[in-house]
């Protein structure tokens, strides 16, 4: 088994920076759908782009890499303790190369461990099996759609829906409520794993396990493959669309698995997963601990080409660069394009909750602040280098997002998903706008920086830092204005009527 700690290292790189061949072809189908010019069509053709980019630096596909998952199956006598040693001097090696983000942060104190380790981290489930080699799957679910996941407890009351009972037919309810409640904000459009019965945690675990099949598989159950067909068309029909902003395809793929539960429980889990679905496999050979195959992979090659597409389509477009003033702001509204030039400063979950009663590190007037936990690299000279850097949720800053622009006079923030109507009515009173960019897209923007000015609250952990980076046509849709609009609450109330057509029973 000495090549094991190598294959391992070779399976985390691909996984981080390679969409598997189903994914890749689910995504292809998606983009033949959306109609040219259209919001939808243009933030799939950057994410198209983005995986090709991402092919070709050999870097995170996005910045979050995850929580890695690694699903092992072993034939009797094989050395599972070894084998946990060798994942996780794999794990900390690709941490050190850039090829993941440090992600594991001590729960009680914040502290971000540097390497991927800590306690439980990275998540190891090992199984015996009866065949004479080694299976591993590994899948790196970011933290984005992983909020996003829901788990329903039958009877209950579903907004649009009404009654879900204890049926198929609340089954069904259950699932396109999921999908409707994570509208753009898991980076739709994503891929739905769900796990009927079960208790809580094992209900969960079935959902992921799904999320383990391949996107074009068939299920066996001949019920279950109706409902997976039928999900797939009814959620596509909700509108949400790519990052929410409305459009043809909202889901690309359904898997439902079944297991028994006790008679008072009856769950439906939902485990939610991004368009950046990162999961690969590998056979090892027990001896060498070589790769003898990887999984995931059958069929062609997917062509993703495209022609040259430019973010705007028919949407007029807008050169910002900081200091903004109130009456360049005021002049934004919902639909336009904007492509920023010069100086924009991260800043995410622990520098919101900082700001709010502390001094900025900097003078924040009139500037633009990205939701941003960016993948870096410092060099022999001490120079960070940004390996990716797409936008974070940022709904996470809805309690503090409002506040901190009027204290510190921001004007733009830039991050995914859309916020509420606290940063609504604050951008109205202060003279504000959110900036959506595309979720996902990490290789993409990482190209618009140009370099790294600086940095601020390192403490706090590479992706918390507040980085200070100069950008140059870092484009971006305006998705809420100064004006009171806002494409999400849009998008939201429409989806929200579409769901109600799905009230009357199908099963
Ligand atoms: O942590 C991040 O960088 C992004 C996260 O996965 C998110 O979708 O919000
Ligand atoms: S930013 Fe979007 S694409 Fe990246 S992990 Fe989060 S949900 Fe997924």
């Amino acid at each position: 088994m000495e090549k094991f700690q190598e294959s391992m290292y070779k399976l985390i790189v691909e996984t981080s920076t390679k969409l598997p061949k189903d994914v890749r072809r689910a995504i292809a189908k998606a983009k033949l759908r959306e109609n040219a010019g259209t919001r939808a069509a243009m933030s799939l053709a950057t994410i198209v782009q983005n995986i090709q980019m991402a092919d070709e630096n050999v870097s995170p596909i996005c910045q979050d890499t995850g929580l890695p998952t690694f699903k092992i199956k072993v034939p009797v006598g094989v050395n599972q303790i070894e084998m946990k040693e060798a994942i996780r001097r794999a794990i900390a090696q690709a941490t050190k190369d850039g090829k993941l983000r440090p992600n594991s942060v001590d729960s009680l104190t914040g502290e971000n461990s540097g390497d991927n380790l800590g306690i439980g981290l990275p998540v190891m489930k090992f199984e015996q099996w009866e065949k004479d080699y080694i299976d591993v799957r590994l899948i790196l679910k970011g933290g984005g759609c992983e909020n996003k996941n829901i788990q329903y407890s039958l009877p209950c009351e579903l907004e649009g829906l009404g009654r879900a009972g204890r049926d198929l037919d609340g089954i069904r309810k259950c699932i396109l409520h999921a999908v409707y409640q994570a509208q753009g904000q898991g980076c739709s459009a994503g891929f739905i794993g769900v796990g009927i019965g079960g208790d809580r945690s094992a209900g969960y675990d079935l959902a992921k396990e799904q999320l383990f099949r391949p996107v074009d598989d068939v299920n066996p159950n001949e019920d279950l493959r109706k409902l997976e067909e039928y999900i797939m068309e009814a959620a596509n029909k909700l509108g949400i669309g790519t990052m929410g902003f409305g459009g043809e395809t909202t889901l690309l793929g359904c898997k439902i698995g079944v297991m028994h539960r006790i008679p008072a429980s009856f769950f439906v889990s939902v485990a939610y997963n991004c368009w950046a679905f990162r999961r690969l496999g590998v056979i090892i050979d027990p001896h060498t601990g070589d790769i003898q195959e990887w999984l995931y992979q059958e069929g062609e090659d997917v062509d993703l080409k495209q022609e040259e597409t430019e973010m705007t389509g028919e949407a007029r477009e807008v050169v910002l660069e900081a200091p903004i003033t109130e009456e360049q702001i005021r002049s934004l509204k919902v639909g336009d394009v904007v492509r920023i030039n010069g100086m924009i400063y991260t800043g995410r979950d622990a520098i919101h909750k900082h700001l709010m009663d502390h001094d900025a590190p900097v003078d924040l007037n009139g500037q633009i602040i990205y939701h941003c936990g960016p993948v870096m690299l410092k060099d022999e000279n001490g120079k960070w280098h940004v390996k990716a850097a797409g936008p974070t949720t940022s709904i996470r800053e809805e309690p503090y997002q409002g506040e901190i622009m009027k204290k510190f006079g921001i004007r733009a923030v830039i991050g995914k998903g859309g916020m509420g109507a606290k940063t609504l009515a604050a951008l109205k009173e202060h003279g504000g706008v959110y900036l959506n960019a595309i979720g996902g897209a990490a290789q993409y923007y990482a190209e618009c920086i140009q370099s790294v000015e600086g940095v601020d609250f390192l403490e706090f952990g590479i992706p918390e830092a507040m980085w200070h980076l100069r950008v140059k046509d870092f484009t971006a849709v305006v998705t809420m204005d100064s004006h009171g609009n806002s494409l999400h609450e849009d998008i939201e109330k429409s989806s929200l009527e579409k769901l109600a057509q799905f009230k009357e029973r199908v099963f």
